[in-house]
Order: structure tokens, then sequence, then C-alpha cells
């Protein structure tokens, strides 16, 4: 079937390919061809394909000077069935799937090493993040897509694998976060307004210095390599509220700027110190997800958002705009995982952390006020 280059193809070549009965192979091979993925007349050649029980994985050789094209995902779409491409120098592996991801994945409690989460599971199994590897984190997502699901999961998981060692501390703009109501000992200040969140970065700000100066004067170089187990997390939800706008009035608007200084700084330098950012947004642009902080996370999660643009603000890649059921994300380190994050409800949090809720009420005030160390 010979095909017209131009706007629409993708459309048309998933049009066309659903009506053939072929192979998938054929199908790739017919796909390359119609996307115009080659080099002068040279099309990525078929060497090998190995077939498991999860999968069957088909590798080409790829001629000199073509490369990893994001036009290659319209194959999920063609073969209609979940596809993962991985491009190796000069070969590319397409990978399809015989399964497709459960809609739904219950979080089971389990124990895990050191500061590790099971944040999802991939079609290739299990995908564990490590904050101790990659302690800071961005999360964006659509309204009503998994984000403050996730959010519990990580407090959830931590205060039940570190109950002595795990402190969070919560800008909580949205109100969402009622989990973080709930008076546990190791969430030691919540943050509901520009404000709070203001005094809570400033004496987290003050606690860094001190945490340096300390660190210094024993000649430590990061908390990896030293007996201290405490870690310290900072959740924000949401960033799209800590941006001025024309409507605030001047302190406002410096307590803001401060805020995103605060966490910047959070970003740049405290992960060495044991300091662990989790920084999400519904609406990731430049503005919403400052520069220092994207940059500085080396981990992003991404559920369903509007846009491809906005895929590529929080991802730095398309994608995020596909995803198609509640929970599903894609987490993006050195690696891509589409994942499944485990759902948490709130019941079996409050059922399971009884014995965790404080009754100080000095630690009550220092929850629902600003911070008190020491
Ligand atoms: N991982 C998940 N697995 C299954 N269902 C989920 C998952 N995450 C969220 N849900 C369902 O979607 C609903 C909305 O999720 P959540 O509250 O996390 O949305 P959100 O992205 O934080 O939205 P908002 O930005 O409006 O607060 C949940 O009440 C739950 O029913």
């Amino acid at each position: 079937m010979d095909l017209l280059v131009g706007g629409g193809l993708a459309a048309f070549t998933i049009y066309a390919a659903a009506k053939w009965n072929k192979s998938d192979k054929d199908k790739i091979q017919h796909t390359f061809r119609n996307l115009n993925y080659k080099v002068k007349d040279r099309e990525p050649k078929h060497f090998k394909t190995h077939n498991t029980d999860k999968y069957t994985l088909y590798s080409y050789h790829v001629p000199y000077g073509l490369v990893d094209d994001d036009k290659l995902q319209v194959l999920e779409k063609v073969l209609n069935k979940p596809v993962k491409i991985i491009f190796a120098k000069t070969k590319l592996h397409i990978k399809v799937y015989k399964q497709t991801l459960p809609a739904k994945i219950d979080y089971d409690w389990p124990e895990t090493e050191g500061w590790t989460l099971p944040i999802g599971t991939s079609l290739d199994g299990p995908v564990i993040h490590d904050f101790d590897k990659i302690p800071h984190m961005t999360i964006a997502g659509m309204t009503r897509q998994g984000k403050t699901v996730l959010l519990k999961l990580i407090t959830a998981h931590l205060i039940n694998n570190h109950p002595d060692d795990v402190e969070f501390y919560v800008i909580d703009l949205k109100g969402g976060l009622e989990f973080a109501q709930h008076n546990y000992k190791q969430i030691r200040s919540i943050a509901s307004n520009t404000l709070d969140a203001f005094n809570l970065l400033d004496s987290l700000s003050d606690e860094i210095e001190r945490d340096m100066a300390f660190f210094k004067s024993k000649g430590y170089t990061n908390v990896l390599n030293t007996n201290i187990k405490k870690r310290k997390f900072i959740i924000v939800d949401e960033g799209a509220e800590l941006v001025p706008h024309k409507y605030m009035d001047k302190d406002e608007k410096l307590d803001i700027d401060y805020c995103q200084y605060a966490l910047s700084n959070i970003a740049r330098v405290a992960g060495a110190l044991g300091y662990r950012l989790i920084f999400a947004t519904q609406y990731p642009t430049a503005d919403t997800l400052p520069r220092q902080i994207k940059q500085n996370a080396d981990a992003k999660i991404s559920f369903r958002l509007p846009t491809e643009v906005a895929s590529r603000v929080a991802l730095d890649e398309q994608g995020a705009e596909a995803l198609n059921n509640v929970g599903r994300a894609i987490y993006r380190t050195a690696d891509k995982h589409v994942i499944q994050v485990p759902y948490v409800a709130d019941s079996d949090i409050k059922g399971r952390f009884v014995d965790y809720v404080s009754t100080d009420e000095k630690a009550t005030e220092r929850r629902t006020d600003t911070v008190i160390f020491g």
C-alpha cells in the first residue's frame, strides 16, 4: 500500500495497519516505510526476533545517521499493544508486550531496604525508587489522576519503614493532603498558606545552615557516609500556588519569591545533608516548576497531562498526554518506565498508624504553625 507523506500520516498509518491481517513484524516494517523512517533508501534492517512469555523483542540494525525518533511511538497504536522502543547505538529494539498493565494495584505494605520505595509496577516488573540515590523528585499530573495518592504512598511507606528516622515538612497549599493533618509524630510541620510556607522554609533554611556547619566541622561531605539516620522530606503541593500573581500585594509576592528561592536552595545543596524535596504540580510550566528544582530533581514522575508541551516541561519528553488510566504514570530517571502506582487508601493508613498519633500539644502546635527544631 502506498501512502502520501504529510499531515495526518500517523493517523492514516494506524488506520491502514488496523485493516491488515499481518504479523507484528510486517506491521513494524511497513510503519518504518510510512513514517519515512530511513536514511536515503536504507531502512532499519531486522536481524533477530526474541520471544518470551511476556514479550516479543524485534531487533534491527539501523543505518548510520538514523537516530531515535518520537514518531516511532505510533507503533503502540499500530500494533494495539504496549510497546517499548530501545535505541542503542546502531541497534533499534522494539519490545512488544503480550499483556497490559493492570488498571489498579493495591499497595501491600512491603518492608524494603534503606530509603527505597516500590513506586510502581511496569510491564517489566516492580520499579523501585531510592531516595538515597535520587534525593529529589517532581510530580506532575492533571487533577484526579493520582498525585495525592502517590504522595500518600510515599509518606505511608516511609513512615512504616522508618518510623523513628523520617520527618515530613508539608507545604499543602491546596488543602488536599488530609493525611498530613492526622498528627502523626513524623509530620513535623504543615503550612497551608504562603505565610506559613515562608515561616516553615525560613526555619528549614536556618536548619540547613546549621547542618552545613556541623558537616563541615566533622569533615562530612554526604549523609550517606555518616551514621546519621534521619531523612527530612519536604513535600510541596501545589507548586502553582507558589507563583507570584498581579493581584497579590507586595509582601505576599516577596514571601513567594523567598519560598521559591528556599526550595531551589534545598534542591541544590541540601540533598547531601539528608533533605529530600518532593514537588508536585498540576500545571507544569516554566513558572510553576522552577528551573533549579527541575534540574536538581533527577526523578520526574508524571501522570496524565493535557498536552505534549506540558509533558515536555514535566519530563523533557512527550508521552504523559497519552496516559490513559488513573494511577498510570511515567517515571523518568536515567531510564524511563510506564508504571501503575500502587493504590493506598486513607482508612488503611489510619488503621496502621494509630500508635504514631501524637497527643503532645506542643507537637500539634508545631505542626500547624511554624517549625521548631531541636
Ligand atoms: N494509583 C491509583 N490506583 C487506582 N486509583 C487511583 C490511584 N490514584 C488515584 N486513584 C483514584 O483517583 C482518585 C483521585 O486521585 P487523587 O486524589 O490522587 O488525584 P489528584 O491527582 O491528587 O487530584 P487533585 O490534583 O485534584 O488533588 C482517587 O480518589 C482514587 O479513587
